[in-house]
Parts: C-alpha cells; structure tokens; sequence
C-alpha cells in the first residue's frame, strides 16, 4: 500500500498535537521519549520523532518515515529516534496498534523500581481503569516491567516477549513507558490512564506511609 503525502502531513499534524500536550505536562524531560504514528501495515510503514530533539519545540524537522527495519523510507539528514525498534515492535507483535507514544516520567519511573521484581505492576478498582478499555467490575490490570537493557535490539526483544493485546503498553525498569492504541486518541488515552493510575499508586503508599508512622510513632 503506498503511503499519500496527505496521510503522511496527517501523521506529523497529529504527531505535533500529541508531542504540545505531553510537554505541556514536563513527559520530555532532557530531550527524552519519542512518538509515531503507524502509516502502513503491509509493508510496515510508520512516522517516528527524529532522534535527540527538543520535544518540547515544533519544527520542520521533527518526524520521518521508516520501515519495519527502522530504516528511512525518503531520502532524509534526520536520524530515527534511537528506540525505533520498540515501535516496530509494538507494530508486529500488536496488529491492532496504530500509535505508540513513550514518555519518562517519574511516576513510571517509581513503580518501575518498586516492583521490578515482580516483572509487573497491578493495580484494581480504580476507575481510570475503563481508560485502558477494561469496564469489568472491579477490574484489574497489570502491566509488564523489563529490564532496562541498553542494546536495543536486547530491549526490544524483552518488550516483544511480555507484551499483549490485551494490555496496551509496558514499563521500562528507571526508563518510562511504551503506551499504544488503536490510533493515536486511543494511546494518548491508555497512557494517560496508565500514568494516573502510577501517580495514584505511588501518592497512596506514601499517604499510607505517614499515616502508619502518625498512629504509631517510634
Ligand atoms: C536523553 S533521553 C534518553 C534516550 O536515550 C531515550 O530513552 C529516549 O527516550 C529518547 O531518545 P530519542 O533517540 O530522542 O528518541
Ligand atoms: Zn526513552
């Protein structure tokens, strides 16, 4: 399927919105995360941020195209971002994703740390679970941590082995998150959702933490 140049403006217009709205909120710190947008599944085509950029900036050389292989798809000086590989594999291994957002936060960054060695985080009853497309009763989510591998073709081995299309995103062990959906409304409201539900989860064990240490003081 050949990709239009309409779909290809499409993406980055879209890849512009989502980029403004999480700077808005301090997800890019350092020049981190990195975005894309699925243009094409056969052959896999999709728009990527460029490597090393100011995500909090627009600029005309923000986004490119790449392959299933991370390989540019135009002529082109930009380098893909470094984790382009995740994306890809996200792509494959979820068919149904066409989206794919990352952030480092320090709220995914906690509950990666905290519980890293269980290999993953789960949380139930929470409301902002429905955000993750779960609308069971007293639902329950849980969602895979790996080891933050600085190979990556390493990491994305380790992300392609855990993930599911049942759960839309994964945590990276002091890194951030990989969140995706159907299109990129739909990532934008799982990661949203899965950064709630860390916030909410880490302010709790703290709350909890000084209320057990008020009612029993040493
Ligand atoms: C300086 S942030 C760390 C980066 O190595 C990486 O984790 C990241 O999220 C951004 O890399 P990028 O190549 O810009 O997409
Ligand atoms: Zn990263």
């Amino acid at each position: 399927m050949t990709v239009t140049l309409e779909q290809r403006a499409d993406a980055f217009r879209r890849l512009d919105e989502a980029k403004l709205t999480f700077a808005r909120r301090d997800w890019f710190p350092g020049t981190s995360g990195n975005l894309s947008i699925k243009l094409s599944d056969d052959p896999l085509q999709f728009a990527v941020t460029a490597s090393g950029k100011d995500k909090t900036k627009l600029s005309p050389e923000d986004y490119l195209v790449v392959d299933g292989e991370s390989r540019p798809v135009e002529p082109t000086t930009l380098k893909p971002s470094a984790e382009t590989l995740i994306h890809a594999v996200v792509y494959k291994r979820i068919p149904q994703a066409g989206a794919c957002f990352h952030v480092h936060t320090v709220w995914n960054n906690l509950v990666s740390e905290l519980y890293f060695g269980q290999r993953a985080f789960s949380i139930q009853g929470q409301e902002l679970i429905k955000g993750l497309g779960i609308w069971e009763e007293n639902a329950r989510i849980t969602i895979p941590i790996v080891e933050n591998f600085a190979h990556i073709p390493t990491l994305a081995a380790a992300i392609e082995k855990v993930i599911t299309p049942d759960v839309p995103g994964v945590l990276i062990r002091n890194h951030g998150i990989y969140a995706w959906g159907a299109n990129d409304f739909e990532a934008k409201r799982h990661l949203e959702s899965f950064e709630f539900l860390f916030e909410y989860h880490v302010r709790w064990l703290q709350l909890r933490q000084t209320a057990v240490s008020l009612t029993h003081p040493q």
